[in-house]
């Protein structure tokens, strides 16, 4: 139906706004019915017969979403449902989606863009059907951001989560790429079933295609025993393949031949085997040109172009620094960092510096500052100290690497534990500290490849027998 003649209820408690809103539609030929708060607006849904809903989110006498799902459940015929919110977080705009609203609108929002949504609203009436398709819930993984850019990210993430639809997310390292596919899959019916991430960067070339499909006993030297690959481990789930640029031509064949057909054979194995994967790739690479310098497959390029998701770069959203810096601080405070406040004039410094690592450099620097802050708030001096340190390029050494980082707080607070001071106390802090170091990380790296002690030993660069002897702490 056309906007001319449609009924529609608006559900707003801020006068100012419900005014403009009702100017807008009525000059649209709508007829408008306004209410202030839930309970009005579930009296007006039992008296009359409205053709969309636009609704706030926080009201006097509670949420907008509450009660819509209730209703829907409850066999009521519910018109398409538009969510203005001020409350741009991404809890909100999956909430919304999980209620079936048809969309979402953060605030300050745009007249046209409401119009345009009521506009497609009522082009689609109500089919409560597909709106209440696809759950969407998201569990617990805190993605931090109100900036516009990010509003975007979360209307795109809330849209695309209940598909089985492939994603591309692109950005900067450090802009939350993992993260945002791991909120995906938890907001998907997916859920329950593994994420399996892979970065292809950080595996030796001629294992990929091993890794990704697993291999027969025997298809190659050292292959000792079947192993199954990340295909089969994220059976039902989501296999998350970080840095996709950085894959080597014939996996990329591999991995076409699964989206295409949804079938694939382990390495050295002509046994066909189904995959029910969904796919999200992420890269920091400009694909296309990989593609114009036949590095990259075009078909597998437009495969998984499928929906993008573009992250920005944390200097180009910088009314979030604040906002992250103090979720840092908090999350540090919860693995027992040091709690401190920060200070105006240091947060002024942290939000003009550039983030050439984006967010997880602000999460590196904030770690660093309640660990080597002496008092209990931050100052201006802590943050230009810190950021000093760069190597010129205004703390570029922060961004450098994550784990060695994560690595640098785990030492220093590892040195300040028990086992340190007794190792200390023996003469053997340094052997202590090195094998401690190495026993994680080969534990670490053999999980990842199922056991397997060779594979192990080539992603750590050391041979086979050292391995062998350092797991028995030689
Ligand atoms: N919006 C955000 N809110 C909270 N934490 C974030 C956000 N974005 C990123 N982080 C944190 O920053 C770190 C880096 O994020 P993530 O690993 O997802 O980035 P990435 O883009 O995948 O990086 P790379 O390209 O280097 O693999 C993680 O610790 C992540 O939890």
């Amino acid at each position: 139906m056309s906007m001319s003649g449609a009924h529609i209820l608006l559900v707003e408690d801020d006068n100012a706004i419900a005014t403009v809103i009702r100017v807008a539609l009525e000059s649209e030929g709508a007829q408008l019915d306004a209410v202030d708060n839930l309970a009005a607006r579930d009296a007006a849904l039992t008296a009359s017969r409205y053709d969309a809903i636009v609704t706030d989110v926080i009201l006097p006498d509670g949420n907008g979403l509450a009660g819509l799902r209730e209703l829907r459940d409850a066999g009521e015929r519910l018109p398409p449902v538009i969510v203005l919110s001020a409350q741009n977080t991404l809890d909100t705009a999956v909430r919304a989606s999980e209620e079936g609203a048809f969309d979402y609108l953060p605030k300050p929002f745009d007249l046209d863009e409401l119009v345009e949504a009521l506009r497609a609203a009522l082009r689609r009436g109500d089919d409560s059907e597909r709106a209440g398709e696809g759950e969407a819930n998201l569990s617990g993984l805190p993605i931090i951001g109100r900036a516009a850019s990010m509003q975007h990210v979360y209307r795109t993430l809330a849209r695309v989560a209940p598909t089985d639809l492939s994603v591309l997310i692109l950005g900067e390292s450090g802009t939350g790429k993992e993260l945002v596919a791991q909120a995906i899959h938890h907001s998907s019916r997916r859920r329950t079933r593994p994420f399996v991430a892979v970065n292809m960067a950080a595996i030796p070339r001629d294992l990929i295609e091993s890794e990704l499909f697993g291999h027969e006993k025997g298809a190659f030297t050292g292959a000792m025993a079947r192993t199954s690959g990340r295909f089969e481990q994220a059976e039902g789930g989501t296999l998350f393949l970080d840095e996709i640029g950085d894959m080597p031509i014939e996996a990329q064949t591999r991995l076409l031949r699964v989206l295409q057909s949804g079938d694939f054979s382990p390495v050295g194995s002509s046994r066909v085997l189904r995959a029910d994967v969904r796919i999200i790739a992420a890269t920091n690479q400009d694909l296309m040109a990989l593609v114009a310098s036949g590095r990259f497959r075009e078909d597998l390029y437009y495969r998984l172009n499928v929906i993008p998701i573009a992250l920005p770069a944390l200097r180009d959203r910088r009314s979030d620094i604040a906002l992250l810096a103090d979720h840092f601080l908090a999350q540090g405070a919860g693995v027992g960092l040091p709690r401190k406040s920060i200070s105006r004039d240091a947060l002024a410094a942290l939000s003009a510096h550039d983030w050439p690592g984006n967010v997880r450099e602000l999460g590196n620097a904030m770690q660093r500052l309640a660990l080597l802050t002496r008092g209990e708030r931050i100052g201006k001096e802590d943050v230009v100290r810190l950021l000093g340190q760069g190597s010129g390029a205004g703390g570029a050494d922060l961004a450098v690497v994550d784990p060695s980082d994560a690595l640098v707080t785990a030492v220093r607070l590892w040195l300040d534990s028990g086992p340190a001071h007794e190792a200390a106390e023996n003469g053997d802090l340094h052997g202590r500290l090195v094998s401690l170091v190495e026993q994680v990380a080969i534990e670490a790296i053999l999980e990842q490849t199922g056991g397997n002690q060779l594979k192990a030993a080539a992603i750590l660069g050391i041979n086979r027998n050292t391995l062998r002897l350092k797991r028995k702490g030689g």
